[in-house]
């Protein structure tokens, strides 16, 4: 295939004897899109990835490449090209040898190869380094080469598996912006798998985010983040630090409040959010909650220091406010305890309380010139549009307004 490729996914499942590893999965990849598929380690992600490529056969389900069933294309006639973390290189043949070995091994007329090696060479940025040998070349340099080898052949879909893993942190920064530049050079519809939301975040048109082999969203990266549909999106797209905490709705002649346990906040008089947000009175729900600033709201939670990180920029404090912390997503289930209520309202369910006393944290971000100490008591303002709800079943509670 030559060209720009659109990729389609149409209910697409692939399970493993008892594990489900990619779950009724729709999906359009557009020709020339960078889309990144996101997720904790075993949520499906290579999976998905093999599957896409033709590489594995789905359990139902078809893989679309322009629209032509994947599995009726031959292999060699996908354009395929794929880049692993561990990069794979022939350690007895040099950087040159390495990156011409697809033509090499290709059937057919022999094309000029140096020519093309040293080209693909200066596109990833390793013209002087074709002489050398793998074992010689820093994790970065040898992700280059593997690139280099995947790219001589003009691939239409360029697949990428946690390509930065192995490489060190300093070299990884570059190497998101390079591949990006060079997707887009390419004219290549690029589908790249990370568990790492910054470079997921920095690098993708889209990101497709994926848990337990279930696609929970997918969009452009400031709209997922800003607009998560789950509580999982919202909690694994965290920056600088997201709290879950705890709440009960309790909604009684007009006004609606959260009940923290220890505190409960009250929405505005008038807030357009009330009337929606009645409908779940006395339930629980979680509140995912990014760092605030520390500025006055329509509401406000008040807190204790307990630490404060600087970030060089701003301080990053570390308010405790009370509340009951979620457990966290992946960690087992524990007993379900009451806690005593301490508010007015009294009335909230059990709690799935963590070991040991409930220390709700919430991330407030300080100007370094403000200073803050720890024990000090903070009063941090919460805006409605602040209110990240999600109920029992980890569902986005949307308000019209917001
Ligand atoms: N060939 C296989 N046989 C049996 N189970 C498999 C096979 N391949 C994958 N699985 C299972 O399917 C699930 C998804 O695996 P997959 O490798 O796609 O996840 P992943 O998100 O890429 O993980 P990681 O980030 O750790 O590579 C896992 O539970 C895994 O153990």
């Amino acid at each position: 295939m030559v060209g720009m490729v659109s990729i389609v996914a149409r209910e697409l499942t692939k399970t493993f004897g008892d594990v489900v590893a990619v779950q009724g999965i729709d999906l359009t990849v557009t020709p020339g899109e960078f889309l990144v598929v996101l997720g904790p380690t075993g949520c499906g992600k290579s999976t998905l990835l093999r599957l896409l490529a033709g590489f594995e056969e789905p359990t139902s389900g078809t893989v679309l490449f322009d629209g032509v069933p994947v599995t009726e294309i031959d292999p060699r006639k996908r354009g395929i090209a794929m880049v692993f973390q561990n990069y794979a290189l022939y350690p007895h043949l040099t950087v040159a040898q390495n990156i011409g070995f697809p033509l090499r091994a290709a059937p057919g007329p022999a094309p000029d190869i140096a020519a093309r090696v040293s080209d693909v060479a200066r596109t990833v940025g390793i013209a002087d380094l074709l002489s050398r040998y793998p074992e010689h070349l820093s994790g970065g340099q040898q992700q280059r080469v593997a690139m280099a080898r995947a790219l001589i052949r003009h691939p239409a879909v360029f697949l990428l598996d946690e390509p930065l893993s192995n490489v060190d942190a300093s070299a990884r920064a570059a190497l998101r912006g390079e591949i990006v530049a060079l997707a887009r050079r390419l004219a290549v519809t690029t589908i790249y798998v990370t568990h790492d939301q910054t470079e997921a975040m920095s690098m993708a048109d889209r990101i497709a985010v994926l848990r337990l082999g279930v696609l929970h969203q997918v969009g452009p990266p400031v709209d997922v983040y800003a607009d998560p549909d789950t509580l999982f999106v919202a909690a694994f797209l965290g920056m600088p630090r997201t709290s879950l905490l705890e709440a009960a709705v309790y909604a009684e002649a007009g006004r609606v409040v959260l009940d923290l346990g220890s505190q409960v906040l009250e929405l505005p008089a008038g807030d357009p959010r009330t009337e929606r947000l009645a409908e779940h009175h006395t339930e629980r729900v979680t509140w995912v909650l990014r760092a605030l600033p520390l500025e006055a709201r329509d509401m406000t939670l008040r807190g204790t220091v307990r630490s404060v990180e600087n970030l060089g920029h701003e301080l990053l404090a570390h308010v405790d406010v009370g509340g009951v912390p979620s457990t966290r997503l992946d960690a087992p289930a524990p007993a379900l305890r009451s806690v005593a209520a301490s508010t007015s309202y009294g009335f909230y369910p059990a709690y799935d309380l963590v070991d040991g006393p409930p220390t709700g944290e919430v991330m407030v971000r300080v100007p370094v010139s403000a200073g803050v100490r720890i024990g000090a008591e903070l009063d941090v303002g919460v805006g409605a549009a602040d209110l990240l709800l999600f109920d029992r079943a980890g569902r986005r509670i949307r308000f019209a307004a917001a």
